[in-house]
């Protein structure tokens, strides 16, 4: 796989407010690879690719999404197709094999039943990078410290209450992986 030209594409299309989450995420995503002990390079290459979509329009996002395999239902919300497409230049176009990232990056708006902990370890780092700035990420800041299924539940519970607040479309796995979690 070739990292440092992902790196490049990512630096040289994301605008410099997205830029800068990414770098947030990155560097979080490793800190958090180290405290459980998964191999860092995993969750630093994931971090690079997970938003490498995120600013297409949804026309964009909608067209080539008609072209991948895209998980169920994803395609009813098109913001959340941002992550399978990503997922899927990583393979054609950066030739990332490994199905672990991959999956960690595909589903990282969403989340998804039994998390691995990678997918954990992007999410979080997603949700709480130094940059962000919203009511509860210091909670979810305080429990990633010692439990990444804590600030995944309450990182969705943020987001749930957002989307109906919002009086937006809440996507049905986001629920089924809040559920998965609340058993464990
Ligand atoms: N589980 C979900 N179900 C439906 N929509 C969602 C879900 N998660 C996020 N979204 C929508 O997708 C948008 C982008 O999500 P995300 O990529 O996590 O945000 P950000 O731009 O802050 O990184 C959110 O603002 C929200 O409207």
């Amino acid at each position: 796989m070739d990292l440092s030209q992902l790196v490049n594409d990512v630096k040289n299309s994301l605008t410099p407010h997205r830029l800068r989450h990414v770098e947030g995420v990155v560097a979080t995503a490793v800190e958090l690879a180290k405290q459980v002990h998964i191999p860092e390079e995993q969750a630093e290459v994931a971090a690079w690719l997970h938003d490498i979509a995120r600013e297409w329009p949804w026309e964009k996002l909608t067209e080539a999404s008609q072209t991948i395999e895209v998980p169920a239902g994803f395609a009813s919300i098109p913001m959340l197709l941002h992550g399978p497409i990503a997922a899927h230049l990583g393979k054609v176009q950066y030739g990332i094999t490994d199905e672990q990232i991959l999956d960690a990056v595909r589903y990282h708006t969403t989340g998804r039943p039994n998390m691995t902990t990678l997918d954990m370890v992007l999410f979080v780092a997603d949700a709480i990078e130094p940059g962000r700035n919203y009511t509860g990420v210091d909670e979810i800041r305080a429990a990633a410290a010692h439990s990444l299924q804590s600030a995944v539940r309450l990182s969705i519970d943020n987001t749930i209450r957002f989307l109906v607040d919002a009086g937006k479309p809440l996507f049905p796995l986001t629920v089924l992986t809040r559920n998965e979690l609340l058993k464990r």
